[in-house]
């Protein structure tokens, strides 16, 4: 049907198993003449009115159809997989539909009552902290709660390890948070250290860096990628540039994995994070349109609570969250609850 399906060039975007099948949905849905014509393709940068793509065949600029572009849900954002369509008479694109997101990264609006998605599909976290005034460990700890609910993986990295004699103290306490995430100790400036971060990203995964102003994390970006791509000191990172007055954009780096610089999510700090925490009751309420009683959300056919994620009015994170809440219950209990 399309010749797309697992090319190397898609795998190295992250390209994956539930989208191959939810584009095999979308094009089995479309007009059998455009078939041909639709493509997935990555968002690597948002302006205005248009949308930067990376498709297995290379970039190319992209316009969103009307009725996407007035839909607040369906407003693609950064790391998004979307469907584009090759048009006859320009070398841009058309995006037709947004493929169902893996993790989301949202900021409560309208004082709790939205969300506003900001960064899709990104695998992992590094949260980025320096052994000085910046070391704040119920504020790093919120960073954390933020990265989990996004239904990414967090890693916690301490930099300027140049700046103490004991970086080991600081990592000590920075394990604690989150015991199960990797721990790494670096210097952005000279590189020391560096190998284990890069470890963590592997061909095909998507990465992001969060941490307060001044923490490294453009110098860090910069050792990573092996070339001055975003400014250091404060200045706005590189990206779609003269188009835009925000820079967003996705690198990628040397021996695999992309890189998301969003300064939306370096503002993570000044988020409720009680806007991104799940909502049991509100969870519940999809559910009940599940098809099968007993559904897991899981991957079941018919699953409200999947579509509820795939529309991004709540977050995987969120329903990881709440499974993970019900999950002792449910083991106490002996049976399902429902
Ligand atoms: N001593 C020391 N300084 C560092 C290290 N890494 C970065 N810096 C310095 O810290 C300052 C801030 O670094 P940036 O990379 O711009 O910090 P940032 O987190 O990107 O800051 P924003 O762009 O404002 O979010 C720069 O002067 C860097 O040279 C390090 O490992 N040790
Ligand atoms: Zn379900």
């Amino acid at each position: 049907m399309t010749p797309e399906r697992f090319t190397p060039e898609l795998l190295a975007l992250g390209w994956t198993d539930d989208l191959q099948e939810a584009l095999n949905g979308a094009l089995d849905a479309a007009d059998p003449q455009d078939r041909p014509d639709l493509h997935p393709a990555r968002v690597a940068g948002v302006g205005r009115s248009s949308l930067r793509l990376w498709a297995a065949d290379g970039e190319h600029d992209a316009l969103l159809t009307g009725a996407m572009r007035q839909d607040p849900d369906t407003q693609p954002v950064m790391g998004d997989w979307v469907i584009a369509q090759t048009l006859p008479d320009t070398p841009k694109r058309r995006v037709t539909a947004l493929l169902p997101r893996r993790t989301t990264f949202a900021r409560a609006v309208n004082g709790g009552l939205g969300r506003q998605v900001i960064t899709a599909n990104v695998d992992t976290v590094l949260i980025v902290t320096a052994p000085d005034q910046d070391f704040d460990l119920p504020r790093l700890g919120r960073y954390v709660a933020a990265v989990q609910a996004s239904g990414a993986q967090p890693a916690l990295i301490l930099n300027k390890t140049d700046l103490t004699p004991d970086p080991q103290r600081y990592l000590t306490e920075l394990g604690a948070l989150a015991p199960d995430a990797p721990l790494h100790a670096v210097n952005a400036r000279t590189g020391a250290g560096l190998g284990g971060v890069r470890a963590l990203l592997r061909p095909g995964l998507t990465a992001a860096l969060i941490g307060s102003s001044g923490v490294g994390k453009s110098t860090l970006t910069n050792a990573l990628l092996g070339r001055e791509a975003a400014q250091t000191g404060g200045l706005m990172a590189e990206g779609l540039g003269r188009h835009t007055t925000t820079a967003r954009t996705l690198y990628r780096v040397p021996g695999g994995g992309l890189l998301v610089d969003n300064p939306g999510l370096r503002d993570i700090a000044v988020w409720d994070p009680e806007g991104v925490a799940a909502d049991p009751a509100r969870i519940e309420e999809i559910a009940a349109d599940c098809r099968f009683r007993k559904c897991t959300h899981t991957g079941e056919p018919g699953c409200a609570v999947q579509r509820a994620v795939a529309r991004g009015e709540i977050s995987a994170g969120q329903v990881q969250a709440y499974q993970a809440r019900r999950a002792p219950a449910r083991r106490g209990a002996g049976r399902p609850r429902r």
